[in-house]
């Protein structure tokens, strides 16, 4: 497992969704390169992950992910990350004070840089270019110049993570979600925002909480900072092999770009390159389950990438679509249950609800996002099994990607704010609605 032979058996597999560069000469200088920077995140801290995740598949945390569904060279900035961060602190205050559980907070941070397509090339007004990869890969904008894959642009997604990662760990550990802050994170939001009064009100009552641990003796410094883990899809191979390192501690191979990379629905063959390669890494790992995934997909996933069936190595986030859930994802968990694995569930209701609006807009309806999580709680209630956790993509800003929500946004609204580089994000406002209806569901589970 850890000779650096196996880290290299992909290359003679197929390995879909990679980029075709001009020059293979370039790429390999590009990834010695790579290989000689820092290491983004350490193995202790993917192994306190993996732990954590293995309290999530006893059933006893939940696990909140999200942030872009394509982060940019251009968003790695202060302000940014700031209110992604801010999102995500205040879903997470939400989901543990009204579910009275756990949260483990990963960002889809510091590395989503890179995306799988449905085709090769977009056209547009007769002009037909490649299609935007991510910025790891090519630019955004529809030129030929932008649109051509640059593999100096790994290395520059390797700098816009270490900035992006930079800035989570002081925001979460240097005082900015301290618990005692609940109410700065809602300063600009309050007044405007149905989401936002509501979240004042339970950010009120955690005061009173807070304020009576203190009376009773409890260090309100104990809440100073939190936990927070960095997560992207491993999609460039070339990318996360040169960020792989043998720990010198334990003698094993770690992706040190992020502490938990995930395999997306496109590329989870078994046969194929990314399976095999992120089973020789030692983070926790999760592996996408769309529609068509069948439970003996899920049992042969297991035996490659967990054959120690140990609790918090894979977790499988499903994305069956809101009118596939109920009737797709049980015979998933059941046969995996019964295998005894321990593998954590987790819901991603964004990427099985997709859909093109009138105007064009790629876009997700709120509605539809909240009935494929009630299906994905209702079969877990049916099954006695644990929903450990929800996957979503996400921004801090109030954009007009998704249509729905409590502050509604209607398909004719989705051009005034769509700023995505790919798929439609949930505002701030869906983001702390859907936190409230998660919670209410996961009471009502448990
Ligand atoms: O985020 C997921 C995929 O990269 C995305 O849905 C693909 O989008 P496409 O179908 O427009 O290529
Ligand atoms: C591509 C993604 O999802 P999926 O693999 O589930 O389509 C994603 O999460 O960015």
């Amino acid at each position: 497992m850890n000779n650096t032979g196996d880290l290299d058996a992909w290359r003679d597999l197929p390995a879909l969704q990679q980029p075709e560069w001009d020059d293979p000469a370039e790429v390999r200088v590009v990834a010695e390169e790579l290989a000689k920077q820092p290491p983004l995140v350490f193995a202790g801290e993917c192994d306190q992950l993996r732990e954590r995740l293995g309290e999530v598949a006893r059933g006893e945390a939940f696990v909140l992910q999200g942030g872009d569904c394509a982060e940019t060279f251009e968003g790695s900035n202060a302000d940014a990350v700031k209110n992604k961060l801010k999102t995500l602190l205040q879903m997470a205050v939400v989901l543990t004070y009204a579910a009275s559980v756990p949260v483990v907070k990963i960002g889809r941070m510091a590395g989503q840089y890179a995306k799988p397509r449905s085709k090769p090339t977009e056209s547009r007004g007769g002009l037909e270019l490649p299609a935007y990869r991510g910025d790891a890969v090519n630019g955004f904008e529809f030129t030929p110049e932008a649109r051509r894959n640059d593999p100096w642009r790994l290395l520059k997604a390797y700098h816009s993570a270490a900035v992006t990662l930079n800035l989570c760990r002081a925001f979460t550990k240097g005082g900015y979600a301290d618990l005692r802050q609940v109410h700065a994170w809602n300063q600009d939001f309050v007044a405007s925002s149905p989401a936002g009064r509501r979240y004042e009100q339970v950010a009120g009552e955690i005061d009173r909480a807070l304020t009576f641990m203190k009376a009773c003796g409890v260090n309100p410094d104990e809440f100073h900072s939190v936990e927070f883990y960095s997560s992207h899809e491993a999609l460039l191979l070339e990318y996360e092999r040169a960020l792989t390192r043998v720990d010198s501690l334990s003698g094993l191979p770690y992706d040190v770009s992020a502490h938990l990379v995930w395999i997306g629905e496109r590329t989870r063959q078994l046969d194929g390159a990314h399976v095999e390669f992120l089973r020789h890494i030692r983070n926790p790992i999760a592996v996408k389950l769309g529609p068509t995934s069948t439970a003996d997909d899920a049992l042969a996933l297991i035996d490659r990438l967990d054959p120690g069936r140990e609790p918090g190595r894979l977790t499988f986030i499903t994305r069956m679509g809101a009118s596939k859930v109920r009737q797709a994802l049980p015979p998933l968990i059941e046969k995996v249950e019964r295998s005894g694995a321990r593998v954590a569930w987790i819901c991603d209701p964004m990427h099985g609800n997709t859909f093109e609006a009138r105007g064009g807009h790629k876009t997700r309806r709120f509605d539809d996002v909240l009935d494929e999580v009630t299906g994905f709680f209702e079969v877990h209630r049916a099954l006695g099994t644990h929903p450990g956790g929800i996957h979503i993509e996400f921004t801090g800003d109030d954009v007009t990607e998704c249509v729905g929500g409590g502050h509604p946004i209607d398909e004719d609204d989705l051009h005034q704010r769509y700023e995505t580089a790919c798929d439609p994000r949930l505002n701030r406002g869906q983001s702390l609605d859907l936190a409230f209806m998660v919670a209410e569901l996961y009471r009502k589970t448990h």
